[in-house]
């Protein structure tokens, strides 16, 4: 099976690399997550395309930093409209990302699968376009999207263009920082950077 790796920066593709897979550095934000994936799906025709990086972890997750975990699905969480303080997401407005296709898109039907194999953690990611920064965002981003596990800023940018080219894709991240108060000094993007290595490697000789 080819595979091919979608990372934000610089600083992941290098972690990511040596593995003999095509690798691609979007830049930070879904759309910019969207073009590389779209090039990279016309240029390198991959069968699947693994977004991976570093993210936050929500606090019902129950992950520490240092953690990995694979999506089940990517949720546009901030996409919508406010009526005051609610939230009405895409589907409830009438808009659809693609035909059929809201807020949440879906992971590779294997992922759930693969995650029981690796005794990885597999839920929801979210996609946001702006990092959450209190611990009420978290809730109110938990009690929308029951079970989510991971924040990041590119999964559903990456899941919309692969969805779009008939790609199945997973998102694979390792914990940075808890989702809350803005803390720079709680960041371990270290730790998240080899729990993310060590799952790829992982799902890699599973897909063997
Ligand atoms: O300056 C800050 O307080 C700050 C807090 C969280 C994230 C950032 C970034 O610049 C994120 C850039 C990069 O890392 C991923 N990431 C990691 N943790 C998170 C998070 O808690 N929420 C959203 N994205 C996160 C993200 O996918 C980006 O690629 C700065």
């Amino acid at each position: 099976m080819k595979l091919a790796l979608i990372c934000a920066t610089d600083l992941e593709a290098h972690r990511f690399g040596g593995l003999g897979l095509e690798v691609k550095v979007s830049g930070v934000g879904a759309v910019n997550a969207a073009l590389a994936t779209a090039e990279l799906i016309r240029e390198a025709r991959p069968e699947l395309v693994i977004n991976v990086g570093i993210g936050g972890a929500y606090p019902g997750s129950g992950l520490q930093t240092g953690a990995a975990a694979l999506s089940s699905e990517f949720v546009y969480a901030g996409l919508g409209a406010r009526d005051g303080a609610q939230f009405l997401d895409l589907e409830t407005l009438g808009f659809p990302v693609l035909p059929g296709w809201y807020n949440r898109l879906p992971a590779w039907e294997r992922a759930a699968a693969l995650a029981a194999r690796l005794g990885l953690p597999c839920g929801p990611f979210l996609t946001l376009e702006t990092v959450t920064g209190s611990l009420e965002a978290a809730r109110e981003l938990e009690a929308r999207y029951p079970g989510a596990l991971i924040e990041g800023m590119e999964g559903a940018g990456v899941a919309h263009a692969a969805l779009r080219a008939g790609v199945p894709a997973l998102e694979l991240r390792g914990v940075s920082n808890p989702v809350g108060p803005r803390d720079r000094t709680s960041w371990r993007i270290g730790p998240a950077l080899e729990a993310a290595r060590a799952a790829l490697e992982g799902l890699l000789l599973a897909l063997r």
